[in-house]
């Protein structure tokens, strides 16, 4: 017998771990609530990921079978389970989180102590980034590499009779109150989070819609986009009127369901190579954009892997400290979609209501707050990991360092020009105009131009929208000159 740990993983299917402890013998599916870490995870993130452990609960019955949910530290309750249902071994997927890798060492130790044995397995990556160099110097070579390791298939959901017929009545209760759709109204051996969470003292609720958790509604979303926005992804990935229209079309929108571990991304790969090699001519390049796109996001993990401390300290080194500026009203005016930059102000608006936010708008609103603005990544990062329900450590602290030009950019310094990019990539404002409704009756050029028109022209056309709070051209120089005395270039 052994247990199966859940971790970001909360799914049955392509599951590295959860297969070979099934190849092993009968297994015991465990989670195990860890107030600590959940305690730095942002509300919307953990109700969406708490959806998904309740949807792993019900497809574990549905294979005869059922999650044994605990809270508490894992090292104590790991140890406790496994000398409960006498397993010799613990399976589990290796993370890269700081915090969750010192969690990792501390289970070790404690099941090593009980004489248990331990079994870890990459799973949230294509490649383990143990098997490449440490440093790459952009991001070609990293793909090089990293496309040179054969991929491994995706690995099957365990037969009913690699599970033990368990049930939990660790945690039980009926109602989950408060209006949450994630409850079950019959009685006990079902996981009822509303205790959890009130044990915890976590509030599980999000404060926008989620969306539909689980594999299934994640290989929904999938079919969708390999259906369709796959073979034209390079051409529209970037168009902001496309991503109005027809939002699971022009990009995937997968992020969501990669970042809790809704569906594992073995499987995800697999579907997307099939479709480059059922392609041909020009829709070939289109989906093989997706595939590159995939692999970025795994060198933000491989970058995580070898800094750890990736959230916290800049991945370049300066000769000199980088002038940032404490302006609490220009963040705040930032984070509430207020800084009289259409584009900026659309993408800020759009995290606030959906958790989401096209990656376009994404580079642009964080490189107005880290040059126009010139206010720390990290605060800027710390903002993203409370309000997207994508969060992933690796790719936003990544992201955000190489919009900052702190991170492993080529160029020294990238500064993102908001009004040449709306121009570019929302010329008709249909992106800015669906999330700013104080600019709906403004013609499309101008608000594109917004920045540069004058104060009573603004005042005329939209009084309730806020005039720009930096000068377009004075943020770009400030940016500019700081960025260049950091590096000592002045
Ligand atoms: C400042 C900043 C912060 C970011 N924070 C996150 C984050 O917390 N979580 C997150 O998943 N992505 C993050 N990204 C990357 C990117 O914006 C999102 O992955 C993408 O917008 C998600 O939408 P999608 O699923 O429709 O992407 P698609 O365009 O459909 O891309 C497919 C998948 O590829 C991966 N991907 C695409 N671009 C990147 C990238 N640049 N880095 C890493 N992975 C990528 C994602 O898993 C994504 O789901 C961040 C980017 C920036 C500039």
């Amino acid at each position: 017998m052994q247990l199966f740990w859940h971790r970001r993983d909360p799914r049955t299917r392509d599951n590295a771990g959860l297969a070979a402890a099934a190849r092993a013998g009968t297994t015991v599916p465990v989670f195990v609530c860890d107030a600590n870490l959940f305690e730095t995870t942002g509300a919307r993130k953990r109700a969406f990921f708490l959806r998904h452990v309740e949807r792993l609960a019900e497809r574990y019955r549905e294979l005869g079978s059922d999650l044994i949910v605990r809270a508490g530290d894992p090292e104590n309750v790991l140890v406790e389970l496994a000398d409960e249902y006498g397993a010799e071994s613990v399976f589990y997927n290796e993370y890269y989180r700081p915090e969750r890798r010192r969690r990792q060492r501390a289970v070790e130790e404690a099941l090593a102590d009980a004489g248990v044995e331990t079994d870890a397995r990459t799973d949230a990556v294509l490649v383990d980034p143990g098997r490449l160099e440490e440093r790459y110097p952009n991001h070609g070579r990293f793909r090089d590499d990293w496309a040179a390791v054969p991929k491994s298939e995706p690995y099957p959901e365990p037969e009913p009779d690699a599970l033990a017929s368990v049930q939990d009545e660790g945690v039980s209760g009926s109602d989950l109150g408060s209006g949450s759709d994630f409850g079950s109204d019959s009685g006990s051996g079902l996981v009822d989070f509303a205790d959890l969470n009130a044990d915890l003292d976590l509030d599980a609720e999000a404060d926008i819609d989620l969306p539909e958790p689980g594999y299934r509604a994640a290989r929904e979303r999938f079919d969708g986009f390999l259906d369709g926005g796959i073979r034209s992804y390079a051409d529209t990935r970037d168009d902001l009127s496309r991503a109005v229209e027809a939002p699971t079309l022009a990009v995937s929108r997968m992020s969501p369901y990669l970042a809790v571990g809704a569906i594992g991304i073995r499987e995800v790969w697999a579907d997307a190579t099939d479709a480059f090699e059922a392609a041909t001519g020009d829709e070939r390049r289109n989906v093989d954009k997706y595939r590159d796109e995939l692999s970025w996001r795994e060198q933000m993990y491989h970058l995580l892997y070898y800094n750890p401390d990736l959230a916290a300290t800049n991945y370049k080194s300066f000769p000199n400290p980088i002038a940032w500026r404490d302006d609490d009203a220009a963040f705040e005016a930032w984070t509430a979609g207020r800084t009289g930059y259409p584009l900026v102000d659309a993408g800020m608006r759009q995290l606030n209501a959906e958790g989401y936010v096209h990656n376009r708008p994404r580079q642009v609103v964080a490189s107005f707050l880290t040059k126009h603005l010139l206010i720390d990544w990290r605060r800027g990062a710390r903002h993203f990991a409370e309000r997207l329900i994508d969060h992933d450590h690796a790719s936003n602290h990544g992201a955000w360092q190489w919009t900052a030009s702190t991170g492993t950019d080529s160029v020294d310094v990238r500064i993102f020009d908001p009004v040449a990019q709306a121009a570019k990539y929302d010329p008709d404002a249909r992106f800015v105009k669906a999330y700013v409704p104080e600019l709906r009756d403004v013609p499309a050029e101008t608000v594109v131009d917004w920045p540069t028109l004058s104060r009573r022209e603004r005042e005329a056309l939209a009084p309730d929208y806020p005039h720009p709070i930096v000068d377009r051209d004075e943020g770009y120089e400030r940016a500019q000159r700081v960025f260049e005395e950091a590096l000592g270039k002045r």
